[in-house]
């Protein structure tokens, strides 16, 4: 939470204390014990020293944690601590270099996805697992993507309502190919096919990162029915609002050990910051700089595109300015449309003055556009290539002739980005596929640093980004206004927009339905307008 004046954290406590207050990061965090030496014995799930090296990155080092039948256990740690390697060892997905893992007192074999699901363990991957040319039904029936003998269509679009039904998803079709969904409903079928096993142990991997507000309580009502059936959940998530309202307890994970420990209630966002830090760290939105000049960077008119009725608006060179809304009401098809990603047409449409009837992602580049995508998998990485290419990719025809460019001639440009961001790689030769997912994205946002842009698009960043890394992107980005960039940003994070732009336009099935700056630029007016589609009934009172 946070101090609505200075921006500064503020304590963030959940429920009831079930354990003892504390006033230091160290007090919080247990730092150092070994959990293995109090494992209760009827302890659901055990990982004893788990150990995880590719060559010589040693991913995960001996970690130790356990969790109790009917317990939310929160896993928490910057982008590249090990979280998403324990979740994967805990899958089957990765074989332990070593160590131990116990469900319901059995050992689990190691790397056995197989094994792990008949011990009842399910996971929801931020990355998801699903296909996208197979329906949802067809995603839902097949969980291990094997193709199965007999299998009815019929049976399975059937089978596949009734457990949405029942999980209160009646918006997803289930004829619907889950690749022309959004993410956000992409990713509540990754979490439905999850909960579809009836699983003894949830593994939630930032499975709530593509989710807003009413999304992550769905996600909240079925982790408490999954509980008070005595089903437990690993819950990893860089939202530490979500970590204290869900979480009984939790493990703090750095650099590829256990930095802590925190019980529900005896943590504030400050001290875990700290820990998962390993140093004092605060959280603060940073305000939008001064505009200093009235030149238009972007400005477009009565914008039509598939899923965009019509919308208007101009960005300022210098101007932060956000989108808000639910997802799935436009917003991606605005910053697709604007990039050139998606047809569209507008009365009229300008870039750094110069008027565009239609464009393209090449066209996009050269008029001095750039766009972090939603989805970085599909749109914004080539994963088996390096790091420093990835930085590079649009900045280089060899992107078209299918050359390679020479990362040496921009050493100092990748070298000064991948600092900036702290983008945790053991350099600019490592291929981007081996990075975690936050440093992914880092490399999506960062390849538009410094780059002479006029405009940059941006749907929602920060996503599956620590706590720390935010605040270098809230840095780089009012950087970047700072030097006349102007600058489109969704957010699902709505404290961002309140924050960090000047001004936010929310969006409500594909219109803009309200504008808000100054006084009205509000948490509750910005979810007010994206609930109602209109600001005014904040301002009558209608919504609290
Ligand atoms: N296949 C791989 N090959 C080499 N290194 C890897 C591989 N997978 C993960 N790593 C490294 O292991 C470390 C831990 O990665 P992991 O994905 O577990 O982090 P994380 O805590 O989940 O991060 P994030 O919050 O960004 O998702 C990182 O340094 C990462 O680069």
């Amino acid at each position: 939470m946070t101090d609505a004046q200075t921006g500064a954290a503020t304590t963030s406590v959940a429920a009831p204390v079930a354990s003892p207050p504390s006033g230091t990061p160290a007090d919080a965090a247990r730092a150092g014990t070994s959990p293995s030496d109090t494992v209760p014995t009827d302890a659901l799930l055990v990982a004893t020293d788990l150990v995880k090296s590719y060559g010589p990155v040693k991913a995960v080092q001996g970690v130790t944690f356990h969790c109790m039948p009917g317990e939310v256990l929160a896993l928490v740690g910057e982008n590249g601590a090990g979280k998403s390697t324990v979740a994967k060892m805990l899958a089957g997905a990765v074989t332990p270099t070593s160590g131990a893992i116990t469900v319901s007192g059995a050992p689990l074999a190691s790397g056995s996805v197989r094994q792990s699901r008949q011990s009842g363990v399910r996971c929801a991957f931020q990355e998801l697992a699903l296909v996208p040319d197979w329906t949802v039904a067809e995603n839902l029936s097949l969980p291990d993507g094997a193709p199965l003998r007999g299998f009815s269509q019929k049976k399975a679009v059937r089978a596949a309502r009734e457990l949405l039904d029942a999980l209160h998803l009646p918006q997803i079709d289930p004829r619907a190919a889950v690749g022309s969904l959004s993410l956000a409903d992409r990713q509540l079928v990754e979490i439905a096919r999850a909960l579809a096993g009836a699983p003894t142990l949830l593994i939630l991997d930032e499975a709530s990162s593509a989710l807003t507000p009413p999304g992550v309580a769905w996600l909240f009502e079925r982790i408490r029915e999954l509980t008070a059936q005595g089903g437990s959940v690993i819950y990893v998530s860089h939202r530490l609002g979500e970590i204290a309202e869900i979480a009984d307890r939790g493990t703090v994970l750095r650099d590829g050990r256990v930095a802590g420990e925190f019980v529900r209630g005896g943590w504030t966002d400050d001290q875990l910051i700290s820990m998962m830090a390993g140093r004092e760290a605060e959280r603060f939105f940073p305000a939008p700089p001064p505009r200093t000049s009235d030149a238009v960077a972007l400005s477009v008119e009565n914008l039509r595109a598939e899923g965009l009725r019509s919308v208007s608006l101009e960005v300022g060179a210098g101007e932060i300015l956000g989108v808000g809304g639910l997802q799935g009401h436009g917003q991606a098809e605005l910053l697709r449309a604007l990039f050139g990603a998606s047809p569209a047409q507008a009365d009229s449409w300008t870039v750094g003055g110069r008027r565009i009837r239609r464009t393209t992602p090449v066209r996009s580049v050269a008029r001095g556009l750039g766009y972090v995508p939603e989805d970085r998998k599909k749109e914004g990485l080539a994963l088996e290539m390096s790091v420093g290419e990835n930085l590079l990719a649009p900045w280089f025809r060899w992107w078209q002739l299918g050359g390679r460019p020479r990362l040496s001639k921009e050493r100092g440009w990748i070298s000064g980005i991948l600092s900036v961001l702290s983008v945790r790689t053991r350099g600019p030769l490592e291929l981007a596929g081996s990075l975690s997912g936050g440093n992914q994205q880092k490399l999506v946002f960062g390849r538009w640093m410094n780059r002479d842009r006029t405009v940059i698009l941006l749907h929602d960043p920060t996503r599956g980004i620590d706590v720390r890394a935010k605040q270098e992107l809230y840095g780089a980005i009012v950087d970047l206004a700072e030097q006349g960039v102007g600058i489109l940003w969704f957010s699902t994070e709505v404290e961002e927009l309140v924050h960090v732009c000047h001004r936010v336009v929310v969006l409500y099935q594909g219109r803009v339905a309200d504008e808000l700056t100054g006084d009205r630029l509000t948490p509750d007016a910005v979810v007010g307008a994206a609930v109602t589609g209109s600001s005014a009934a904040i301002r009558g009172g209608a919504v609290a």
